[in-house]
């Protein structure tokens, strides 16, 4: 892998493509700065160098060009205090003053781009866009492993700019080769746990997981759309009616792969979505009308928990249930302390994926007694399904 160890970055401009996509509360404070501290190791390696350091990122979703709420001025007192460097603001990505700003940077320095996607052509894969953005560095470096599904400008057509000098950031690194670990290397029993709210986003990771793993645990709220496909009822929870033919061939699928596919065998119900519910225990399946499964059962969470701590390896996506209520966390918490202690006592590889598995192993404290907690949501779900990432490939191709 070209990663920045095989460049000597002094006197030079690095333009780095980060993922500072990170939650930011109603008075802008971050809420969660995991992606920035993931990247804090590539800026620190380029300014110790003796290089100068150009950040360009997107946050969220903009649509009408620029907008207060999307600023990544927002970020900018927490990504100074985080790398202890008065870093520069640029309010516009391209243009004549950012042009100017990237000139007068000096060794040690550090410019933070304003949010990409005020142009369009960010998301496009505008190439003169892209062209405009990378006059602003001598070399280009992709540490944005939370973005690298998308073929944007900044993630991936840029590259053709640097044909000599483009590197992987160490996150980019370190996201590729846990996850190839994962795919490649598992030591067995390799446990898949699949959660969260929708069967319908994971569909084609667990297909391609049938044909790795000794153990297929399904939880969450995608739990629901199989128990109502095998004759159960579930009262008003999560349902994707359209997914239920699929699930019955998933569990087909398992069973002919020799793949042993764990549902819930109970669930915690309550009669609203709300923390203070009134809530019980039931066998899966048996829901009653006007009631929602938001949590796996107490058996059910015996049940994974013994199948996980014996694995040697492990991939979790999607909580157990509705974990941000204290009322409907405790199936998640149960599968975070057996994937810790299958780390701890099993010598377990354990690897955590999507945006709100993430913040709910942060949430419990769990974040460093696993062996890695990816900062891609949708990047690490599309390349455990086996696609070839745009972003990965332009520095590799
Ligand atoms: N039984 C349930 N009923 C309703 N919602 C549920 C249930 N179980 C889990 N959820 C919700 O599913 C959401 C997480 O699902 P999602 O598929 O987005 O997870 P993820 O893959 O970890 O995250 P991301 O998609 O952000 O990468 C959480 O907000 C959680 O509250
Ligand atoms: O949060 C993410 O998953 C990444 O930053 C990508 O964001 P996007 O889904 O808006 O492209």
């Amino acid at each position: 892998m070209n990663t920045i160890d095989q460049f000597d970055f002094k006197d030079k401009k690095a333009l780095i493509r980060v993922d500072f996509n990170v939650p930011l509360d109603d008075e802008f404070k971050i809420t969660d700065d995991k992606r920035i501290r993931a990247a804090l190791p590539t800026i620190s390696k380029i300014l110790k160098d003796g290089g100068a350091v150009i950040l360009m990122s997107h946050l969220g979703r903009p649509k009408d060009g620029p907008t207060d709420k999307y600023s990544l001025k927002h970020i900018l007192s927490d990504l100074s205090a985080l790398t202890g460097v008065d870093v520069k603001f640029a309010d516009d990505c391209i243009g004549e003053s950012a042009v100017k700003q990237a000139a007068d940077l000096k060794p040690g320095e550090i410019l933070l781009l304003e949010n990409l996607r005020f142009y369009k052509e960010e998301e496009k894969g505008d190439v003169s866009f892209a062209e405009k953005l990378s006059k602003l560095g001598d070399v280009y470096v992709n540490d944005a492993f939370g973005t690298a599904h998308r073929a944007h400008a900044s993630t991936s057509i840029i590259a053709q700019f640097f044909p000599e000098a483009k590197y992987f950031g160490y996150l980019m690194a370190a996201e590729v080769e846990n996850a190839e670990k994962i795919l490649n290397h598992a030591e067995r029993p390799f446990t898949a746990i699949m959660g969260g709210a929708k069967v319908s986003d994971k569909i084609l990771l667990i297909e391609k997981l049938l044909e790795k793993v000794d153990n297929l645990i399904i939880g969450g709220g995608m739990a629901y759309t199989f128990a109502k496909a095998q004759g159960g009822e579930i009262g008003t929870s999560l349902l994707e009616a359209d997914k239920q033919e699929l699930s019955l061939e998933l569990i087909e699928k398992a069973k002919a792969k020799g793949v042993n596919l764990i549902l819930p065998v109970d669930t915690v119900i309550a009669d609203r979505f709300a923390n203070d519910a009134d809530k019980k225990d039931v066998t899966s399946g048996e829901i009653p009308e006007g009631w929602m499964g938001l949590d796996i059962g107490p058996k059910t969470a015996k049940l994974f928990q013994e199948v996980i701590k014996n694995s040697k390896t492990l991939l979790w996506n999607g909580p157990m249930g509705v974990f941000e209520m204290e009322s409907f966390q405790v199936g998640t918490k149960a599968v975070a302390d057996a994937v810790v202690a299958a780390t701890k006592d099993n010598g377990a590889f354990s690897l955590i994926g999507g945006g709100d598995s993430a913040a709910a192993i942060a949430k419990f404290g769990l974040e460093d007694e696993v062996s890695y907690v990816s900062t891609g949501g949708g990047a690490l779900l599309e390349y455990m399904e086996g696609k070839e990432l745009p972003g990965v490939k332009a520095i590799n191709g």
